[in-house]
């Protein structure tokens, strides 16, 4: 087995998890679709198609392509790992202590594959009476006959955020939304027995369920390599969140920079890889709007170590404008080559949008971009990056690109 590794953000990649969308987004009505985080109905059997071709275009690379439905099936033939599914699932908070325990009771019924399904689709009231008889419940009987008893998570899609991997660890995230707080769980799952996973050895950095205001999410965190990591501050990731999540990677010794980025807090900005991804070991794309944002450098005290409690942050605030610096000495680069490409503001606008800035690097200068970003796309190819191009048309109504939908686990350091 592979040992799982993820050393930078641009190395040639080696192994992925992503989401095939399915039924959870069938559940997008224009109702629902915006406490979901959809700007837009997606249709699905295209969506489907083309989170085919994107698996292609990454085979086609070499890149090992790990299917998280498949994944979540296989864990849950452990009877810890169904247990414990069960318990975050059903809960009396939410579905009442009348129902709670007799809709665990029937999901418990039901196999691998039709328990992933329940569990990342979702289940309306009309699903639930197939499988058994309305127990006696306030919380059900004032349901309507399609209203969905187990929220759907059709953000699954965006595999990159609920969880990641930086070196030789994985985060498992405290989402901010809480129509994604639920993808933890998938992910905690599969990480503590899946057995691809359970019997390999890997740090843990955050395990996702407990830390409330410290919300970190995968699109805000960038492996830089050279042992820095760039974490943006954004809509979803807290200032307390990067602290915490340095703070385990120094302890380890696994990171000694976090380069930590002060983002506007915005939808269409809601993680940093919506406007900064790395294409090679010096070259980033940068979205025109973005501006000049004040950035942090943390690093270990001097002398702390030990556990995590016990290291202390060393933290240097630089002045707007000084965030590219602030990178390239983590990298140890004289200099960084900023990818912006040439068009006016509403062209750059519409592109940043339709996630032009959202590549997925497979090898340095080797990206994967949505065809959708045309500008972005030609700008790239001049600069001397290769693109593969897959389709984005309905994917990329949920705001995320190729790296979005993509969870590194296994990624060569530069
Ligand atoms: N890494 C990313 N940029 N992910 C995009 C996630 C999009 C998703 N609909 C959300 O709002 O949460």
């Amino acid at each position: 087995m592979n040992e799982l590794y993820v050393g930078s953000e641009v190395g040639r990649l080696r192994e992925v998890i992503v989401h095939r969308p399915g039924t959870e987004l069938l559940r997008l009505t224009p109702e629902t679709k915006e406490e979901l985080l959809f700007d837009d109905l997606m249709w699905v059997r295209r969506a489907q198609e083309e989170h085919d071709q994107f698996s292609e275009a990454l085979e086609s690379t070499g890149t090992e392509v790990l299917h998280l439905d498949v994944l979540l099936r296989e864990t849950l033939a452990v009877t810890e790992a169904r247990n414990f599914i069960l318990d975050l699932t059903f809960d009396e908070r939410l579905h009442g202590p009348a129902a709670a325990p007799v809709l665990r009771q029937v999901a418990s019924q039901l196999d691998g594959a039709a328990l992933a399904e329940l569990v990342i689709g979702g289940l309306t009231k009309r699903e639930l009476l197939e499988l058994t008889d309305e127990p006696r419940s306030i919380v059900l009987h004032s349901m309507g006959p399609d209203d969905l008893v187990v929220a759907p998570l059709p953000n699954h899609l965006f595999a990159r955020d609920a969880s990641c991997w930086v070196y030789d660890g994985v985060a498992v995230n405290s989402m901010q939304k809480p129509a994604r707080m639920r993808e933890a769980v998938t992910y905690e799952a599969v990480y503590r027995w899946h057995p691809r996973f359970a019997s390999a050895p890997f740090q843990r950095w955050a395990d996702g369920l407990s830390d409330a205001q410290a919300t970190v999410e995968g699109g805000d965190v960038l492996v830089l390599g050279n042992g820095a990591v760039l974490i943006g501050m954004s809509e979803r990731t807290t200032p307390q969140g990067v602290e915490r999540i340095a703070r385990r990677l120094f302890a380890a010794g696994s990171a000694d920079r976090v380069v930590a980025l002060d983002l506007p807090k915005a939808r269409s900005f809601m993680h940093l890889d919506t406007v900064m991804t790395m294409v090679d070991e010096r070259s980033f794309i940068e979205y025109a709007g973005l501006g000049e944002l004040p950035s942090y450098t943390i690093t270990p005290r001097s002398g702390t170590g030990g556990t995590p409690v016990e290291v202390e942050l060393n933290i240097a605030d630089h002045a707007p404008g000084h965030a590219h610096r602030a990178i390239a000495d983590a990298l140890g680069l004289h200099g960084l080559r900023i990818l912006t490409a040439e068009q006016d503001l509403h062209s750059a606008a519409r592109e940043q949008w339709d996630d032009g800035c959202n590549a997925l690097a497979v090898s340095p200068g080797v990206v994967i971009t949505y065809d959708r970003t045309p500008t972005s796309n030609a700008f790239l190819r001049e600069s001397g990056i290769e693109v593969i191009e897959v389709p984005g048309g309905e994917l990329g109504r949920g705001r995320g690109g190729p790296r979005c939908m993509s969870c590194p686990t296994l990624r060569d350091p530069l």
